[in-house]
């Protein structure tokens, strides 16, 4: 059995402590209370590991002996999943043996011995803070995940599907093919091609970007190949354009499917024969940089609809990276409101630090029609005419209900609305529609995880179940 307690503040490092006797739990737990961090307890070894697999903990106390795994090998496990955890081990002399051998491997960072002294206990935890705290990242929970969450070029993600679209752009450094990237407004698009950049050989070189929905057809096609003074009535002087401006390095061509027709076909000429010619002039230029292009709307309908050339999609479209829209990056979405709070806090001298529960729940169950961007302009809004340490839930609402056309997509923390779902329930009994009792459970588990965004100890509390119960359900539905 484990036991799962404590009000969870994500900004809070996790102490994990582990011991199959639940009076020693009880007396650590007392022993450190009002300590800075979220504290769980289990009272078996495979509830423990099996909630290290999911979470972050950062420091874990445990017990040597136990029946399933003794504390040493547990730790080593520990560590496995969390190198930069802290690590102490709670054992009586006769394991100092084994315990010796675990500490000059480095599994076991820091020792108490049993019976202990409450106020060693608390000096050994808070050092094991500080050495959290002293940390790259300042033992920032987020920097302590293995491997994520990452700041790439800029790009903050802890997302599977982010991290493995860094691996393709890392895959595609050294190609000069064109690059297409994909994704609903405010996704990110721009920060990728950058990133593409940066991490191609062109870096070092100009990256020039352009939106081509901003210019009329003339001003567009004057922009991207340049004129020499006279072109056309209003040519005063001669100008570079981008196609020369970019040299070597990379052309960033947003929203590529508002360009005219006649310009989509120079487009194509160019990037087939890697030459242009400046307007008013019979000078042809070579051009060398790496064209990325990229669009917020499905680019495939604009060629079936014939508004967008196909031969010229399927040049620009060598290399696709597509970016999911914020609501489906679970993990990024809480990651990226702290890095906006912390950043805009910052830039405008307030002292804001977290959220509150509920200001959680509501960001984490908004949809975010216009994803990183939207999300970065409300906390920004947020801060600015907020005072205080801890946005609240009212200040979310507030800002939500302010935008253009209110809160105009759902949030999903609210459509587990109570009344909703029992007229819902009693439409269905109406109906004589009876759910079988696993689809029922799986129902009411799902609604208490999306409930917790997420949290699936939280959910399991809430339950009254172990978070192991829930593990174990969700695994045997995949
Ligand atoms: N993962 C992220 N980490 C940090 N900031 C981000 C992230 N994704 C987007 N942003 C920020 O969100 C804003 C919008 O990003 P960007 O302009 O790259 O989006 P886009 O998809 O190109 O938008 P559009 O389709 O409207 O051109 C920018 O301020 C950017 O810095």
């Amino acid at each position: 059995m484990s036991v799962q307690n404590q009000e969870n503040n994500s900004a809070l490092p996790t102490l994990l402590l582990l011991d199959d006797e639940e009076g020693i739990l009880s007396s650590l737990k007392r022993a450190l209370r009002g300590i800075e961090a979220n504290i769980v307890t289990f009272d078996s070894v495979l509830d423990a590991l099996q909630y290290s697999e999911q979470h972050p903990v950062e420091i874990v106390i445990s017990d040597q002996r136990m029946p399933e795994m003794d504390g040493c090998e547990f730790l080593a496990r520990i560590r496995q999943y969390w190198p930069h955890s802290q690590r102490i081990i709670l054992s009586a002399y006769q394991d100092f043996g084994k315990v010796s051998a675990a500490f000059n491997s480095g599994v076991v960072e820091r020792f108490i011995c049993k019976p202990w002294d409450n106020k060693e206990l608390r000096f050994i935890v808070d050092k094991a803070l500080e050495a959290l705290a002293s940390m790259p990242g300042n033992g920032e929970r987020e920097n302590l995940l293995p491997g994520t969450p990452v700041d790439f070029h800029g790009i903050v993600a802890a997302d599977d599907s982010m991290n493995e679209l860094f691996t393709s752009i890392r895959h595609a450094a050294t190609t000069n093919a064109p690059i297409f990237i994909t994704g609903e407004t405010g996704t990110g698009k721009e920060l990728v091609a950058r990133a593409c950049h940066l991490e191609s050989f062109h870096q070092g070189e100009p990256f020039i970007g352009v939106n081509c929905a901003n210019f009329t057809e003339h001003l567009m096609e004057s922009q991207l190949f340049g004129h020499n003074k006279g072109a056309f009535t209003g040519a005063v002087s001669t100008q570079e354009g981008l196609f020369s401006a970019a040299k070597n390095g990379t052309l960033f061509l947003d929203e590529i499917t508002t360009l005219s027709k006649p310009l989509q076909a120079k487009l194509l000429r160019v990037i087939q024969e890697r030459e242009f010619t400046p307007l008013g002039t019979t000078k042809v230029q070579q051009f060398q940089a790496q064209i990325i292009s990229a669009s917020s709307t499905a680019i495939g309908e604009a060629v079936m609809a014939g508004e967008f050339r196909e031969d010229l999609y399927y040049r620009l479209n060598v290399i696709t990276f597509g970016l999911p829209p914020l609501r489906e990056r679970g993990g990024d979405i809480l990651l990226l409101a702290r890095f906006f709070l912390k950043k805009y806090s910052r830039l405008e001298g307030k002292h804001f630090h977290d959220f509150n529960r509920d200001a959680v729940q509501i960001i984490c169950g908004y949809d975010w029609p216009g994803n990183v961007r939207q999300l970065e302009n409300v906390i920004h809004g947020m801060v600015v005419l907020n005072t205080g340490k801890k946005i609240t839930s009212e200040m979310v609402i507030k800002s939500l209900s302010n935008m253009v056309g209110g809160i105009h997509a759902p949030v999903k923390a609210f459509q587990a609305d109570p009344v909703t779902a029992k007229a819902a329930e009693s439409d269905k009994k109406e109906k004589g529609e009876i759910l079988p009792l696993w689809q029922v459970e799986k129902q009411a588990i799902e609604q208490a995880i999306a409930h917790c965004c997420g949290n699936v100890p939280k959910a399991a509390a809430l339950l009254e179940v172990s978070p192991s119960t829930l593990y174990r359900k969700k695994q045997s539905w995949e």
